[in-house]
C-alpha cells in the first residue's frame, strides 16, 4: 500500500491580469512532494518558479493574480478551496515558507529573538518563556553560534548567511511537514550556500519532512534533488526523478539548460533567444521559438501532453517528438550526450540522488 503524496498539485495555473494584458505565469503545472523527499523546480528567471509555490497556500495576491488548480491537496486537504483562516493556520505551522527575499522576511526594527518566538507562539501553545527556550533552540539548531547572546540582536547584526539561517528557524518554529524554500541560498557565497544546502538536508532527516526547493542553479539540483520539476515559460517540460533528469535529460529545453553548466557547450553563451512574451505566449509548445528541433506539430495547438520518456514511469517530457509517430532519437541523441566525454566535468552526473554523507 502507498501513502499518498504529502503534496499533490494538479493543474495548477496563475494568471495576472494587468494593463499590458494576461500575463501568463503559470499554466497547469502539476507535481507531487513526498513526504521526507526533496523536489526541486528549476528553470531560467521568470519561468514561473515563485508564482507556482506562492499559489500553493494561495499567497499570490487575488487580483490582479487569479489561481485556479484542479486540486492542490496537502494531506488530504484541498488548499485551494480552504477557508482563508484555516490556510492561515498552516500557513508557518504545517507548512514553512522560505521567501525569495530573506531580508523581507525581517522586520528590521524588532530583534531577531523576538521575531522567532512570534513564530514559535503563532503555531505552538506555549508560555513566553518556553517559546524563548523553544527560540534559543531553533536559532541554536540552524548554527547561529552563541544564540542565547544573539538573541536581542537586531538583524543588521548578522551576516547573509548567518540572515537565511535566521529565516529559516522562523520557518521551522512550526514543525512544518512541507518546507518550501525560494532560491535560499542564492545571494550566497558558495560555502555559505554549500552550508545551508546541509542544513536544510539536517533538518530534513531530524523531521522528516518534504522539501519544495526552487532554483535557477542545476549545481544545486543535482546536490539535494531527489526530484526535478523543469518549467519554462510558465509549463512544466520534464519532470523526472534527478537520475533520470540529469543521465538522460529528454525535453529539448532541459539539454539546453545543461549544456549551460560550467565546463559545458554552451557554458559561456547560455541559452539562445529569451524567454516569450508572457501576455502573449506562443501555441504549441511554449520553448519551441527557442528549439533547434521545432517542427511544425511543436508549434500548434496546446503545450504537448506529458509523455512518457522511458522505462521509469515518473520520468515525463512534454514534447512532441516523444508521441506516436514520431522519432524520438532526434532529441535524445542530440545535445549533452555528446557534449562531454571530459571525466572531470561531473557537475551534471549526479550519483543517481543518493546523498554522499
Ligand atoms: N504581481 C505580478 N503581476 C504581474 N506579473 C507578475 C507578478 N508576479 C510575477 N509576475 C510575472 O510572472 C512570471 C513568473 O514570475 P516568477 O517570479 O514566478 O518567476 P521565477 O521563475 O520565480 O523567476 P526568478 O528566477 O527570477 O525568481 C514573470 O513573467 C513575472 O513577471
Ligand atoms: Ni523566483
Amino acid at each position: 500500500m502507498q501513502d499518498d503524496p504529502l503534496l499533490s498539485v494538479r493543474d495548477l495555473s496563475v494568471r495576472f491580469h494587468t494593463e499590458a494584458g494576461t500575463v501568463h505565469a503559470a499554466s497547469d503545472v502539476s507535481f507531487d512532494v513526498d513526504r521526507g523527499e526533496t523536489v526541486c523546480i528549476v528553470g531560467e528567471s521568470g519561468s514561473g518558479k515563485t508564482v507556482t509555490s506562492e499559489a500553493i497556500t494561495r499567497l499570490v495576491p487575488q487580483p490582479p493574480g487569479e489561481i485556479d488548480a484542479e486540486s492542490v491537496d496537502f494531506e488530504g486537504e484541498d488548499l485551494l478551496t480552504l477557508p482563508e483562516k484555516r490556510l492561515r493556520t498552516l500557513r508557518g505551522g504545517s507548512i514553512g515558507h522560505v521567501f525569495q527575499n530573506p531580508q523581507s522576511t525581517l522586520n528590521p526594527v524588532y530583534t531577531v529573538g523576538r521575531q522567532v518566538v512570534e513564530a514559535v507562539r503563532l503555531h505552538r501553545d506555549v508560555s513566553k518563556a518556553e517559546a524563548r527556550e523553544i527560540a534559543v533552540d531553533l536559532l541554536d539548531r540552524v548554527g547561529i553560534p552563541k544564540a542565547g547572546e544573539r538573541f536581542d540582536d537586531y538583524p543588521h547584526e548578522f551576516s547573509g548567511g548567518q540572515t537565511q539561517r535566521v529565516v529559516i528557524a522562523i520557518a521551522i518554529a512550526g514543525e512544518p511537514d512541507l518546507l518550501i524554500a525560494d532560491e535560499p541560498t542564492t545571494a550566497l557565497d558558495v560555502t555559505i550556500q554549500a552550508q545551508i544546502l546541509r542544513l536544510l538536508r539536517d533538518i530534513q532527516d531530524e523531521f522528516g519532512m518534504g522539501i519544495l526547493l526552487i532554483t535557477h542553479d542545476l549545481g544545486v539540483v543535482a546536490e539535494v534533488a531527489d526530484r526535478v520539476v523543469v518549467m519554462y515559460a510558465g509549463k512544466v517540460m520534464e519532470q523526472g526523478s534527478v537520475f533520470d533528469v540529469f543521465e538522460n535529460p529528454s525535453h529539448p529545453y532541459t539539454k539546453a539548460l545543461l549544456e549551460c553548466l560550467p565546463g559545458r557547450r554552451n557554458a559561456a553563451e547560455g541559452i539562445g533567444g529569451t524567454l516569450p512574451d508572457p501576455t502573449d505566449p506562443p501555441d504549441g509548445c511554449r520553448f519551441a521559438p527557442r528549439c533547434p528541433h521545432a517542427v511544425d506539430a511543436c508549434r500548434e495547438g496546446d503545450q504537448p501532453p506529458a509523455v512518457n520518456v522511458d522505462g521509469a514511469d515518473d520520468h515525463v517530457a512534454s514534447c512532441v517528438y516523444y508521441q506516436a509517430g514520431y522519432d524520438a532519437t532526434v532529441v535524445q541523441n542530440a545535445g549533452v550526450a555528446v557534449a562531454t566525454d571530459d571525466a572531470d566535468d561531473d557537475t551534471a552526473r549526479t550519483d543517481g540522488g543518493e546523498r554522499d554523507d
